[in-house]
């Protein structure tokens, strides 16, 4: 996978040179390129934004640095040359980044992340970008960020570790949290007693099928204390009868 970012903060996505998200670049699983926003302005001040239209507090971005990196990502294309690549334009207006989400895009050959700033991008550029672009604006969750940059961040880890050879065992991508529509079980590890507090007996019992179980009836009273919502979402008719008069 190819994934681009153009940001007029580049120094924000460091932290993709880590830990899982790092190694999956350095065995080719992953080829990120961070792009200078300003690095496509032509004035002595490397002007990005100006006043909004209509008044308004704040600035916007302008369109043409946007139209000519854009441009530059689109001409660098990967994959299928007849398959337009994704624009995702973080935006606290954009449809909500889920893990199914996560999911469909792991399997483009090609993301292109346009980081806005102040109060946002000019919308021509949204339009424009249609011609070049799947353009899709997500939204990481409903709350202000000042910048796309974090959410790319989230985004990226979110995608990237879906990619086979990224996790080390893909057994875990499996029963973790939203992977099934239920929030992950909680997990224990040595010693068995810490601080007058024992593993649940039937997780050191080696009855594998308890075990299960167990995990599976955790995960439906997680849900359904912490996010009712999943529940109502989730096909109850799943939940075996005698762990639904436990919830
Ligand atoms: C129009 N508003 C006005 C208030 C300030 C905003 C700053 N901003 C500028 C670019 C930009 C990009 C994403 C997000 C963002 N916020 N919340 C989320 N879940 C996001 C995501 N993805 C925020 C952003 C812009």
């Amino acid at each position: 996978m190819r994934i681009d970012v153009v940001s007029i903060f580049p120094e924000y996505l460091a932290p993709l040179e880590l830990s899982l998200i790092g190694k999956a670049r350095q065995d080719g699983i992953l080829d990120l390129n961070v792009h200078d926003l300003r690095e496509f302005t032509t004035d002595k001040h490397r002007s990005v934004d100006d006043t909004p239209y209509g008044g308004g507090a704040g600035m916007v971005m302008k369109a043409e640095p946007w139209a000519q990196a854009l441009s530059t990502v689109a001409a660098a294309r990967a994959g299928d040359a007849a398959r337009k690549p994704v624009l995702i334009v973080p935006s606290p207006a954009g449809e909500r980044f889920t893990q199914a989400l996560a999911h469909e895009l792991a399997g483009e050959e090609q993301l292109v992340f346009a980081c806005g700033r102040y109060e946002g991008i000019d919308e021509r550029v949204i339009e424009w970008a249609e011609e070049h672009f799947t353009v899709r604006p997500m939204s990481l969750g409903d709350y202000v960020l000042n910048g796309g940059e974090v959410a790319v961040l989230a985004m990226t880890e979110a995608i990237v570790r879906l990619l086979p050879g990224v996790v080390g065992n893909p057994e875990s991508l499996v029963e973790e949290s939203h992977s099934d529509g239920l929030l992950e079980y909680p997990v224990y590890t040595k010693p068995s007693s810490w601080r007058d507090r024992e593993v649940p007996p039937v997780l050191l019992s080696g009855n594998h099928g308890k075990i299960a179980q167990w995990r599976r009836h955790q995960q439906y009273r997680r849900t359904a204390q912490r996010r009712p919502d999943l529940l109502a979402e989730f096909d109850a008719g799943n939940l075996p009868r005698a762990d639904r008069t436990a919830l």
